[in-house]
Parts: structure tokens; sequence; C-alpha cells
């Protein structure tokens, strides 16, 4: 079934990749043939000059989905092999544990084992670290193959599995390996979230506050409505505010895939959020690091003399509001700094982070004082 309400959001294609749906809505998988495309004949078909037969004339299908979603992997599996495919289900360890070298590795040698060409897609069912190694998985075979995101929780379907930043850590960073690699489409089935551990839905809330923060500021008043209401997929606002955070990453990356620019927005927060996650050794869920994250930048803008007291105070009372966290060790600082000199956004010894001008005006902050650096997380470190 289908068509029930169904969201579409637009991303532009940019940069010569082609454009995408972002599709929201509930029980959406039987789209899923659909953006797959269609099966090969038997005797696949060329062109008339013996060229390699059209991309949509697809053979396999591998699905990579975590631990966690075991059944839905092998339903997805099952279904697609009821109707012609190939289809192999890849199951990986859930959440960081999927984001390494290694399980890249286990996975390219089930796409070898099976014989997945470049006409052949991969599925991506779960969090926002499944389709991160899903979509890297995808840009790296035979150097890129279709992909199609099925993000399972709130933080992938708002963020992660949207604009094509794939990608894998190494005990040096987050993210530090990866691609940019569109997906062909994206389904946010949000009946999925249903089964998901109210931990994650809300460090899933993280990102949506800060594309409010960033951009959309309507997101911040209708949580600050029922903050409770909004820590469960049964709230009154939950489409609303998956969609309208989805818009907003939409509109981003639609105008700059690469980051060369306006798409640094959308790593407000992150600067520390990553630093906290690798000293946590990927044991923090990224939604809570980048929490914390944003409350430092709020009190970097403001003590940089940018963000006025309200907007940096509403950081704080919105993210406790859902249960966010707003604070980390103290002691770790010097460990922190070391870390966030890795940070993608960094040139050369020069650190630049996002910060607020106002709400939703983002900008970039470069190479701060170190002591207001110190000053900011004063307010961070307990
Ligand atoms: N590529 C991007 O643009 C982008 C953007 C934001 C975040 N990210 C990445 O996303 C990751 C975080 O994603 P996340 O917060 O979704 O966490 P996650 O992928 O780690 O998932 C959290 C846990 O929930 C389980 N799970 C997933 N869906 C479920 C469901 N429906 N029911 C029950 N359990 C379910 C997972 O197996 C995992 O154990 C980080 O690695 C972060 O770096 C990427
Ligand atoms: O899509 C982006 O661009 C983002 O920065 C979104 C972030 O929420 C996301 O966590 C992203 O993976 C961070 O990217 P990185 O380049 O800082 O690793
Ligand atoms: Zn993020």
């Amino acid at each position: 079934m289908s068509n029930e309400a169904v969201t579409r959001i637009h991303v532009a294609g940019t940069a010569g990749t082609e454009p995408y749906d972002v599709l929201v809505g509930r029980h959406l998988l039987g789209e899923l043939p659909g953006l797959i495309g269609d099966k090969a004949h038997p005797s696949p078909a060329t062109t008339l000059n013996g060229g390699a037969s059209r991309h949509t004339e697809v053979q396999r299908v591998a699905v990579i989905h975590p631990e966690a979603l075991a059944e839905t992997g092998e339903a997805l599996r099952a279904d697609l092999a009821g109707q012609g495919y190939e289809a192999v289900a890849i199951q990986v360890p859930n959440a960081e544990e999927a984001k390494t070298a290694e399980v890249a590795a286990y996975c390219w040698k089930a796409l070898g084992q099976s014989g997945f060409t470049r006409t052949d897609v991969v599925v991506g069912v779960g969090g926002g670290a499944t389709t991160d190694l899903a979509g890297f998985v995808a840009a790296t075979w035979l150097r890129g193959v279709r992909w199609i995101a099925v993000p399972t929780t709130v933080l992938g379907m708002v963020d992660a599995a949207v604009g094509g930043k794939t990608g894998i850590n190494t005990a040096e960073g987050k993210n530090l390996v990866g691609a940019f690699h569109p997906p062909a489409g994206v389904l946010c089935d949000l009946a999925a979230l249903d089964s998901l551990p109210v931990h994650d839905y809300v460090s899933g809330l993280a990102e949506v506050i800060k594309a409010g923060f960033i951009a959309d500021p309507v997101i911040l008043d209708l949580i600050e409505s029922d903050p409770e209401a909004a820590r469960t997929p049964a709230g009154p606002h939950t489409a609303e505010l998956i969609e309208r955070s989805i818009k907003v990453k939409a509109d981003v990356v639609s105008s700059d895939l690469k980051e060369s620019g306006l798409r640094e927005i959308l790593n407000y927060g992150h600067t520390l959020g990553h630093a906290i996650e690798k000293n946590e050794r990927y044991k923090w869920r990224h939604g809570a690091a980048v929490a914390v994250g944003m409350h430092f930048a709020a009190e970097l803008g403001r003590l940089a003399g940018r963000l006025d007291d309200a907007t940096a105070d509403r950081h704080r009372t919105v993210l406790e509001s859902v249960g966010l966290p707003l604070h980390y060790r103290h002691d770790q600082w010097p460990k922190l700094v070391e870390n966030m000199k890795v940070d993608k956004k960094s040139r050369g010894s020069l650190l630049r982070f996002v910060v607020l001008d106002g709400l939703a005006k983002p900008t970039v902050l470069e190479g701060p004082d170190p002591a207001v650096l110190l000053a900011a997380y004063g307010e961070v470190g307990q």
C-alpha cells in the first residue's frame, strides 16, 4: 500500500549528480521496487552498438541492515526476491560499530560474492550509522553504484539519509573517510519509528532542533509547545517536525552538495560534538554529542559578541526540555581541543566553528581566541 498522505520533498541534482525525492509517510516500502528500477530481462538488453544495458535493468539488490532490524532486513530481502530480483541481505553491527573499514570490507566481500555489477542497487535500511555505511559501500563498490536509503530513526530521516554524505569513522576521528554519493531516493516510513527506543528517538531530536536554530524557528515553537509530546512518534507534530527538518536539509544540499560554503551550516554543534564522540569511543549517540556541541556553539556565539542572550539561553531550555544533555566533562577540554583539530572545517591550523549571528542566521567563526573557547567551555564543562 502507498500514497496515503505521502509528502514528497525534492532534492535538486548538483555537481553532476541526479535529483531525487525524499518520501515521508507510513508504510512506504511498496515504493521500493519503483525506485530500484526494472528487473533485468533474462537475456540482458544491450544498446544497438553493443554498449552496456540501461541502469534501470537491475538484477541484484543488496539490503544492508543492522542487527536490530534483522527481521525487517530479511522481510525486505524476501519481498524483493519474490519480485524476481536476486536479493541478498547483509547484516551489519548496530550503531557506530558498523561505521568501520572492517565492516565496509565485509560488505564489499558480500557484494563480490554475489556478483554485484554496476547496474545493481544497494538499499540501506536503518539509522544514520547504517545508511552512512551503506552509502559509502555503494560509493566505493565498482567506483559507484546506485543506492536507496530507507532511514528508520528520526535522525536518519531528518538528516543522515538526505544529502549524500556517506562515510565511516577511523581511530583518528569521526567520518574521516567517505564520499559524496547521493541516494537515488529516500523512503521515510514513519511507522518504523514505533519500535525505536526513546533514547534514540530523543537523540534524533538534536538534529531537528539544529534545523530549527539554523533555518526554521517554527520547529522550535512546535517543540516548545509540548516538549513531552515531541519525544514520541505519537506526538501531534511528529510528521511536521520531520518534514520541516528534511526541507531545511534538502534546500541546503540542493545548492551545495560538496560543502563548498553554505552546507557548513549543517555542521552547527558538530565541531565539539564529533570531538566528544571520539573521546567516548563512539559509545555516545551522535545526537546527544551534537546537543552538547550546540550548547557550546551558543555560548561561543554569545561570548564572541554575535548571539543575543535570549537565543543563546533558548538552546539550553529547548534541548533540556526534550531530555538532551547540555554538559560534558570539564577535565577533558585539552583532549577535545586536540580532537577538534581534525574537524573537516579546519583549514591548516585554523579552527572554524558554525555560530549564530541571531536566530536562523548561521555564520562561520574562524580562529577564535583560545581563551574565548575555554570560557565558552566553562559553561558546558562539569
Ligand atoms: N550523512 C549525514 O549527513 C549524517 C547526518 C547526521 C548524522 N549522521 C550519522 O548518523 C549516525 C547516527 O544515526 P542514528 O542516530 O540514526 O543512530 P544509529 O544508526 O546508530 O541507530 C541507533 C540504534 O537504533 C537501532 N535502530 C535503528 N532503527 C531502529 C528502529 N526503527 N527500531 C529499533 N531500533 C532501531 C540501530 O540499529 C542502532 O542500534 C552517526 O554515525 C552520524 O555520524 C550522518
Ligand atoms: O550533511 C551535512 O553536511 C552535515 O554536516 C550534517 C551533520 O548532521 C552530519 O552529522 C554529518 O555527517 C557531519 O558531517 P562531517 O562532514 O562533519 O563529518
Ligand atoms: Zn549530525
